[in-house]
């Protein structure tokens, strides 16, 4: 029986409730926390105000974690996988129950709306469920010798050891539940480490890992500022006790992590960025192509490795397309998370504002067309015109006219600008758009069958969305190439294949007749 009750997270994390904090007080008892040394702040993306004091974890504390993790490995990865099923299932169940709670705390730390909140907690959900039947579908091989008819191999799969979840403020509760509860299915135990900008909601997940039952020391998690990040990352991944990394977010950072595991050659899934490109052939549904970009490009402000960066729309259809796509953007409502007519919130750091920015000029010194731009309403600025730092707003943008020597078309620009061009052949549009190192995900929006094919098996990427803007979910597996990563996450026996080593028994058996 799995017990499904509400925690009040909010009131064990020692929080307010953070919808007085979106955007309109500030929390108390920050100064005295403040004046911890290296201690950092989470800052509210709505006003740029303080919100929350958190303390890093210091060598000695990451050491406790890494320990925790290797002494209870041996335990927890020896307890028959249907226990194991048996906690992500009362886990799914705490999180479900307690979704209001950690959406309100992913709103408060991400700036993004309190739909798309309660969304990324349904969307975490979704990947517990799926893990639970996971951790009882791990099976090995049996193998009959061909060279050597009296060989037989046999192999089993074991969870590879202790794993370092490195988690993204994006989506900082879907994908370290994505990677969590994917390595506890396979018996591993974990050390966690969110990103700056997102700890609260990391820890309020992990108070539920603990409520569900699993044992103390086999979800640990680490604290690190901007600033000891990378000395933090360095610290795990030269750790002999860790056997795997899973990190989501950039490829400058993959690659450091890459190298960083290189002297204890630890197995790495690394979900990096994308630059995907969305294909609008000219027999397109073009009502169909416009709703699905505008949920790809808008979803979290377009902060997404999936969002779409470099759209190319046949040029005979273009005016058709934008003739659907404009009404859809002037129905965005920048604002507020808790504003239930908010559709669009802010950008979640500042940097991204600044190079939001700098795409939308560089794009327009070289020859773009800036077809729209809203405009920030003026209550969202009031912090600012009070003399605070301000929010970190940035409207949604429409540029037309882009090309591959823009920035918007070499570099993620994770804010809500749409980067539109023009192609007149379908040689030219898949050639464009296998013309980047990345390879996350490209779209395809055509009614043509023979199309659709021939581009699916063209793109150079791990994941493709036809007609839709889609491209993860549970059931099906999610990774990119080339600079993008490797490894995947969800599927059947993909993800969880990540956390597991094969190790194969090879047998002799006396002369069959039949051999
Ligand atoms: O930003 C990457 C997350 C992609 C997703 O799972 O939707």
């Amino acid at each position: 029986m799995i017990q499904s009750q509400s925690f009040h997270l909010l009131e064990d994390l020692n929080l307010s409730d953070p919808s007085l904090l979106c955007g309109l007080e500030s929390s108390e008892g920050i100064d005295s926390l403040s004046a911890v040394e290296g201690s950092f702040s989470v800052i509210d993306p709505c006003t740029g105000k303080e919100g929350a004091i958190i303390i890093p974890s210091s060598p000695a504390q990451i050491d406790h974690a890494i320990r925790a993790a290797s002494a209870t490995f041996p335990s927890f990865s020896s307890l028959p996988s249907k226990v194991r099923a048996q906690k992500i299932a009362a886990f799914d169940a705490l999180l479900r129950s307690n979704l209001e709670d950690i959406a309100k705390i992913i709103a408060w730390e991400t700036g993004k709306p309190m739909s798309e909140a309660r969304g990324e907690v349904e969307y975490a959900a979704s990947f517990s469920w799926w893990s639970v039947g996971e951790a009882e579908r791990v099976h090995g091989q049996t193998i009959r010798g061909t060279a050597n008819p009296n060989l037989r191999f046999i192999t089993i799969k074991q969870p590879i050891g202790p794993v370092a979840l490195l988690t993204p403020w994006n989506f900082p509760v879907a994908l370290f539940v994505r990677k969590a509860a994917t390595a506890l299915a396979a018996g591993c135990t974990v050390v966690a480490k969110p990103s700056p900008e997102t700890p609260l909601s990391t820890l309020a997940v992990s108070l539920l890992f603990s409520r569900a039952g699993f044992p103390d020391g086999t979800v640990n998690i680490v604290f690190a500022s901007n600033e000891t990040t990378p000395s933090v990352g360095q610290r795990i991944c030269s750790d002999p006790r860790i056997k795997k990394v899973s990190f989501t977010g950039s490829t400058r950072i993959g690659r450091v992590l890459m190298s960083q595991c290189s002297e204890s050659l630890k197995k790495l899934t690394l979900e990096l960025g994308g630059l995907g490109a969305f294909l609008v052939f000219e027999k397109a549904d073009l009502k169909k192509a416009a709703e699905g970009l505008i949920s790809n490009k808008f979803r979290h402000a377009g902060q997404t490795c999936i969002a779409a960066q470099r759209v190319f729309v046949h040029s005979s259809v273009l005016p058709n397309f934008l003739s659907h796509l404009e009404p859809l953007v002037a129905k965005i409502r920048m604002g507020l998370p808790h504003d239930p007519e908010t559709n669009l919130g802010p950008l979640t750091t500042s940097r991204s504002v600044l190079k939001a920015q700098s795409h939308v000029s560089d794009a327009i010194e070289k020859g773009a067309k800036l077809h729209f731009q809203g405009s920030i309403p003026s209550h969202l600025q009031v912090w600012k015109q009070e003399g605070g730092k301000g929010g970190y707003w940035f409207p949604p943008t429409i540029l037309i006219g882009c090309q591959e020597g823009m920035l918007v078309f070499q570099e993620e620009s994770f804010a809500p600008i749409l980067c539109i061009s023009t192609f007149e052949t379908e040689e030219e549009a898949l050639d464009r758009a296998n013309s980047t190192s990345m390879g996350l995900t490209n779209y395809v929006f055509s009614q043509d069958v023979d199309q659709v094919w021939r581009a699916y098996e063209k793109l150079r990427s791990g994941n493709v969305g036809i007609n839709t803007g889609i491209t993860t979910s549970a059931e099906a597996p999610f990774g990119g190439i080339d600079q993008s990563g490797f490894g995947k996450e969800a599927g059947i026996g993909a993800g969880i294949s990540e956390y597991l080593f094969e190790k194969t028994a090879t047998m002799t058996v006396s002369p069959l007749a039949s051999a």
